[in-house]
C-alpha cells in the first residue's frame, strides 16, 4: 500500500505510518545537512497536521526509521541556537545531536517551546531578572510562570506518526523520557548529551542539575 502520508513527490523514508491521534505528516522536504568530516548528508524535514497545541513543530529525519531509533527532543531556544549565546548549552547540544544523527541516523524533533513554554519575550525578560541575581527557575516564579511548561505531547504524537514508538532518547531531562512514557512511547535506554560549559552558562547549568533534575556532573574544572 503507498504511504499516503507523504509529501506526494517525496521518497519515504520510513515505514509506512497510519495517522495517530487525529495526526499526520503534512510533507517532507529534503534538506542536505553537512556532517562534523564535512560530507553531505541528506535528511528530511518533516511537517505535520493536527499536532495537539497547534504549533509547528518540526522533525528532522536521517536514514531510515530504525526498530529503535535515536531520538532527540530539541526545545527551540533562538539565542542559543540561532545566535551562538553563551548563556545556556542549547547552540551546541543541538550542533551535537545533528551530527550524532546525521552519521548514525534518526529523528530531532524540534519544538517550538521557546523559553520552556513561556516564549521568547518573557524569557528576555527572565534573562534580565537573572543578571540582577535570579537563577533561571527563580525568575521563571518571578514572572508568575511554574519552573517548566513543557509538555511532550506533541512530541509522542510525532513519534507516532513517524512509526517510531519505541526509542533511543537522547537527553539529560528525565522529565522528557517520564512525559513521552505517560504518552505512549518506550524510553528504551536514554542517551546522555554533552556537558557544553562556559564560564557565562555556570549558573544555569547548576540550576538545572539543582532544580530542573538534570543528569549533569559538573566536575569543577570542566568549565
Ligand atoms: N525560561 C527560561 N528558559 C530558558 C532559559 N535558558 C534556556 N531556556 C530554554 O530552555 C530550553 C532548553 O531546556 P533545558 O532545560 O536547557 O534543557 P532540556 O531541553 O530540558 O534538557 P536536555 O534534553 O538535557 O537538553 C529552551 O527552550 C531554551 O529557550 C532561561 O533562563 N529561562
Ligand atoms: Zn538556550
Amino acid at each position: 500500500m503507498p504511504n499516503t502520508l507523504n509529501g506526494e513527490d517525496a521518497p519515504s523514508l520510513g515505514v509506512s505510518v497510519e495517522p495517530l491521534d487525529g495526526v499526520s505528516i503534512r510533507a517532507r522536504v529534503d534538506i542536505p545537512v553537512q556532517r562534523a568530516d564535512g560530507a553531505w548528508q541528506p535528511g528530511q524535514m518533516i511537517t505535520f497536521t493536527g499536532l495537539g497545541d497547534g504549533l509547528e513543530h518540526v522533525a528532522v529525519q536521517f536514514g531510515p526509521i530504525a526498530e529503535v531509533p535515536l531520538v532527540r527532543l530539541h526545545s527551540e531556544c533562538l539565542t542559543g541556537d540561532v545566535f551562538g549565546s553563551a548563556r545556556c548549552d542549547c547552540g551546541p547540544q543541538l550542533t551535537e545531536s545533528m551530527q550524532l544523527l546525521a552519521a548514525s541516523g534518526g529523528v530531532l524533533l524540534y519544538l517550538r517551546q521557546e523559553g520552556r513554554g513561556i516564549g521568547l519575550y518573557n524569557k528576555l525578560d527572565a534573562y534580565r531578572l537573572q543578571d540582577r541575581g535570579l537563577d533561571t527557575f527563580a525568575a521563571n516564579r518571578e514572572l508568575n510562570f511554574s519552573d517548566d511548561l513543557r509538555d511532550y505531547r506533541s512530541a509522542a504524537q510525532m513519534l507516532k506518526a513517524l512509526g517510531a514508538t519505541r526509542i533511543k532518547l537522547h537527553t539529560n531531562n528525565p522529565d522528557k523520557a517520564a512525559q513521552l512514557s505517560s504518552y505512549g512511547i518506550d524510553v528504551a535506554e536514554q542517551i546522555r548529551t554533552g556537558i557544553f560549559r562556559n564560564e557565562r552558562n555556570d549558573h544555569y547549568l547548576r540550576a538545572k542539575a539543582e532544580y530542573g533534575g538534570h543528569s549533569i556532573e559538573l566536575v569543577e574544572g570542566t568549565a
